[in-house]
């Protein structure tokens, strides 16, 4: 049998650099046409200042990956399994991400947790997968409306956290904060919602590490829109976003790439690490 291509990439160092990113995930949507479309397009914008990462459905993985050589623009999996191979039909693995020239996925996006049962444990291994495989998880969070309005929202990330630290080399990970409420619903969080649930992820993870959570980048996605967008990345802890619905057309999404041009953090807002007692 032939071994399972994994941990190759194990040995390279894959942290993500902490600096703004824009994640264009565009769900199940999309065709050849529309790649070969959108990736000169938002190649002719992306600057190294600014990350531009897209997420195609699967299918397009290969072709996007290859229109994006050159570009600037890099590529993402919407998701990813947590085995390096296998009886798994329908599936496919974080090394074959890497071979077709992706370098992140994103992992326990809540469409997944709601539509595919995946749970924390799962997701953890997903993530697991990909570090191992060295692919960069952009790992999701988030909590419901009903658990927000029952005050729940830092035991509900706490508890995700915790999955996310159990996994091995978890400081490499990016975290995406994705309010549930927020996803699909044009009710983004407000920027200074936004901040406190960053600040208090970053606070918890530093309660582990602080100097990786100090390094680590945190999305934030829900109804991201161009008229949102720069308030948004504007927050100190806050350090891209993660575009659904607005990702799938160039004319909403450029702009929200300008934005994030827009707004450089600086290095001391970088070094900051909110503690839990400033954040509660
Ligand atoms: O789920 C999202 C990105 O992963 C957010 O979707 P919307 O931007 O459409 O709210």
């Amino acid at each position: 049998m032939v071994e399972p291509h994994v941990g190759a990439a194990a040995n390279r160092d894959v942290s993500p650099r902490r600096r703004q990113m824009v994640v264009a995930n565009w769900k199940m949507h999309g065709s050849f046409d529309f790649c070969r479309a959108m990736i000169p397009a938002l190649g002719r914008a992306a600057q190294d200042a600014v990350e531009l990462v897209v997420c195609p459905p699967a299918p397009f993985l290969a072709t996007v990956s290859q229109l994006a050589l050159g570009t600037g623009v890099t590529c993402s999996a919407q998701d990813v399994a947590e085995l390096p191979s296998g009886a798994r039909t329908g599936e496919w693995s974080a090394a074959m991400l890497a071979e077709v020239g992706c370098r992140y996925a994103l992992v326990g996006h809540s469409e997944r947790r709601q539509h595919h049962y995946e749970d924390d444990a799962l997701i953890a291994g997903k993530a697991r997968a990909c570090l191992l495989a060295g692919i960069t998880p952009i790992v999701c969070i988030g909590e419901s409306a009903a658990e927000r309005e029952r005050g729940e929202t830092e035991q509900v990330l706490c508890n995700q956290l915790d999955w996310l630290m159990s996994t091995p080399l978890w400081r490499q990970a990016i975290v995406a904060y994705e309010p549930r409420w927020a996803i699909g619903t044009n009710q983004a969080a407000t920027p200074e919602v936004a901040q406190a649930t960053h600040a208090l992820i970053r606070a918890y993870l530093a309660q582990c590490d602080a100097q990786a959570a100090a390094r680590m980048p945190l999305l934030y996605g829900g109804s991201v829109k161009a008229d949102n967008a720069q308030q948004l990345l504007a927050m100190p802890d806050i350090d891209g976003v993660l575009v659904g619905g607005a990702s799938l057309d160039i004319a909403a999404f450029l702009p929200i790439y300008s934005a994030a041009l827009q707004v450089q953090h600086t290095d001391s807002v970088y070094q900051s690490i909110p503690t839990l007692q400033q954040v509660a």
